[in-house]
């Protein structure tokens, strides 16, 4: 069923009250919550500015910085939620592992994991060197007064392919490969996996931060047998990690229009699905209980006004087909993307679902 709206929406008066979190848990909302993965990055100029002459990976562990970059697309565009300016590799980084972001390219693994020993080998994460993101995150809550502020971990699966393959991959083939030939150590590798990205999200939660989004995004290349068996428990502990905690939480990955009832059952309140498959089909797929997340075709904000339009208004009428609907793209909004249109769809949006 499509949430409805109160009768008088009043403000929301605390973050756990907003838009996200009430669409999130299927409750009534004001209007659509919007924001986009990505919005905090190189379509914004001031990032560019503010990010000459730092690395990603140190940025990351600066308060400073991660406070400043992750507020810059709030206060631009006026989205329903921030996301903490980090990456999915950082807890790796933290804990030792030599992994360097390249620009254009992505995280790359100075000495990848292949063999058993490689995955005994891997530090863990010890929790009092996260000291640094505890004070991002609460610098950050204070500044966004009633926004909530989404916190974020890699799955097991996508931070295993990074480690495996050494850097961005399209096949993933030494990662399959390695889970097929060593079953027993890849149950080990996702574990240690698990345990740090629960780790890093639970600093996020405790620190205040109002939802959580763990981001599976190559999930997509597993069959839902492999998925199911291999990767779901670990991605699973992760949520499951999180306790009593009480914020929702959101699953995510790339292409998988076939494992959306899994991504979901992982223990998901909402499911994030990319262009691929139409949110009015993705709401059968994952049912009544969960909540939407997406889904509009980054691409497309490549595009002329009209045609963004027509598409963004397409997402938004497909979107009441599910118990909530929080509107974002497919995937992370892309480099080039003019960042007066992302300002433009936060506005339609709004525009399309204020009641
Ligand atoms: C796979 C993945 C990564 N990182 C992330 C994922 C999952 C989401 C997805 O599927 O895109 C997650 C991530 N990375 C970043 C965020 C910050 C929050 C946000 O979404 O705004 C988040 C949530 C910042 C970033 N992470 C990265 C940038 C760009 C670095 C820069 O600006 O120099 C940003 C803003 C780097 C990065 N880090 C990664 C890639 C593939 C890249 C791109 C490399 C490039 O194109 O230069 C790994």
């Amino acid at each position: 069923m499509t949430a409805v709206a109160d009768p008088a929406p009043t403000p929301a008066s605390s973050p756990a009250d907003s838009d996200l979190v009430r669409a999130a848990r299927g409750l009534p909302v004001r209007r659509t919550p919007v924001w986009f993965m990505r919005q905090a990055g190189r379509s914004l100029p001031e990032y560019r500015a503010l990010r000459a002459g730092t690395r990603m990976l140190e940025a990351c562990q600066d308060p400073d910085l991660v406070t400043e970059i992750t507020l810059q697309p709030v206060r631009r565009h006026g989205v329903d939620a921030a996301i903490l300016f980090s990456d999915i590799v950082l807890p790796l980084v933290v804990a030792g592992v030599d992994i360097e972001i390249k620009p254009g390219v992505g995280p790359v693994v100075a000495h990848p994991v292949r063999t058993v020993a490689d995955v005994d080998a891997l530090p863990p994460l010890e929790p009092d060197r996260l000291a640094f993101l505890a004070t991002a995150v609460r610098r950050l809550v204070a500044e966004l007064g009633t926004t909530p502020l989404i916190g974020f971990a890699g799955a097991p699966f996508t931070l295993a392919t990074y480690l495996i393959e050494g850097g961005p991959s399209k096949e993933h083939a030494r990662t399959k490969a390695f889970m097929y030939a060593e079953p027993q150590a890849w149950g080990r590798l996702l574990d240690r996996l698990a345990v740090s990205a629960a780790t890093f999200l639970n600093t996020q939660v405790d620190a205040g931060a109002s939802a959580v989004q763990l981001f599976d995004s190559w999930a997509g290349v597993l069959s839902a047998a492999d998925y199911a068996e291999r990767v779901l428990p670990h991605s699973r502990a992760v949520l499951d990690g999180l306790g009593d905690r009480d914020v929702p939480r959101i699953h995510f990955g790339v292409g998988t229009g076939e494992l959306l009832p899994l991504i979901g059952d992982a223990g998901a309140d909402v499911v994030g699905v990319d262009w691929r498959v139409p949110l009015d089909e993705a709401a059968r797929r994952v049912g009544p209980h969960r909540s939407l997340q997406g889904n509009l075709d980054p691409a497309v904000l490549l595009a002329d006004r009209a045609t963004v339009d027509r598409e963004v208004r397409r997402v938004v009428e497909q979107g009441r087909a599910a118990r909530g609907h929080v509107f974002n793209l497919g995937h992370g909004v892309l480099p080039e993307t003019d960042a007066g249109v992302l300002t433009h769809v936060v506005e339609l949006v709004h525009e399309l679902t204020t009641r």
